[in-house]
């Protein structure tokens, strides 16, 4: 099985190109083992990239233990970067049919490949019932939530995926490692959660690091950056445009007027190659 190893902002996953060559027959299993950074390929999960009836492309995100998920934000980035360069769709818009819809991604091209890429993220999802918690809120804003034996206030999002936001003075391993984790699995998250941890620098500019659902800790988290800016409106932190710095780099997000959150990044293509037995 031939595979691409992309990544947005440090946020790696194995690709495979489904147009060209047949999906694998067991995508979780495969995303368990390939994802492994000492055995496999090494990658916070996999991407199939595959056709799809009402969209350029689809795609479908497999986190490193194998759940699959419903939305990945610097995933599609990189579907778009690798559908515009490998001319599967030599658009500048393009439409990519994922878990949470079809999404419009605008890719910017320099010198024939694309380099940064615009993504209309959708509206964020806000019913309690549908992100889905049981806490109280529409969305929950600074509710409590019991972790470690402390209460934390938190503020809970979906773009299509789960997300609880903390916001706290210094985001640090204490918070990501030791309190991320047990976010991750609370019972409040039925489908369990992406745990970001915000520090905010000024009304337009925030610190980010999360403990995702499925893969630990990331460089990046693209849907969790976009749920961390309607957050940060939610709680009058931020204004509606933020500049979000990651471990892996930066994102600019929108939450627009007109209610869809837009998110400006990068996507880099690193290598290919070949995955034996599949
Ligand atoms: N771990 C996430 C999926 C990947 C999201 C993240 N890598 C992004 O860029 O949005 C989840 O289970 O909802």
């Amino acid at each position: 099985m031939r595979f691409t190893k992309m990544h947005g902002a440090g946020n790696d996953y194995v690709y495979v190109d489904c147009f060209a060559q047949s999906m694998p027959d067991n995508p979780p299993e495969l995303a368990r083992v390939i994802s492994d950074r000492h055995k496999g390929v090494g990658g916070d999960g996999l991407i199939l990239i595959c056709p799809s009836e009402r969209a350029d492309a689809r795609m479908r995100m497999f986190n490193a233990d194998g759940s699959e998920a419903e939305m990945c934000g610097n995933g599609i980035r990189c579907v778009a970067k690798y559908v515009y360069d490998h001319e599967i769709a030599r658009k500048e818009t393009l439409e990519i049919e994922t878990g949470a819809g079809v999404l419009s991604v605008g890719v910017i091209v320099e010198n024939g490949l694309v380099e940064q890429v615009r993504v209309n993220m959708g509206e964020p999802i806000l019913e309690s019932a549908r992100i889905p918690t049981t806490l109280p809120g529409d969305p929950p804003v600074k509710a409590p939530l019991e972790v470690g034996g402390r209460t934390l206030d938190v503020t809970c999002v979906s773009m299509g995926n789960p997300h609880c936001i903390t916001f706290v003075d210094e985001v640090n391993d204490e918070w990501v490692h030791g309190i991320g984790p047990q976010v991750e699995v609370h019972p409040a998250f039925p489908n369990r959660v992406n745990a970001e941890f915000i520090q905010i620098v000024s009304p337009s500019e925030m610190i980010m690091r999360v403990w995702e659902r499925g893969s630990g800790e990331t460089q990046a988290c693209g849907t969790g950056a976009c749920a961390s800016a309607v957050a940060g409106v939610l709680n009058g932190l931020t204004e509606r445009k933020v500049l979000c710095h990651l471990p892996g780099g930066d994102l600019t997000l929108e939450w627009a007027e007109s209610g869809e959150v837009y998110m400006t990044g990068p996507a880099a293509e690193v290598f290919t190659g070949e995955w034996p037995g599949v």
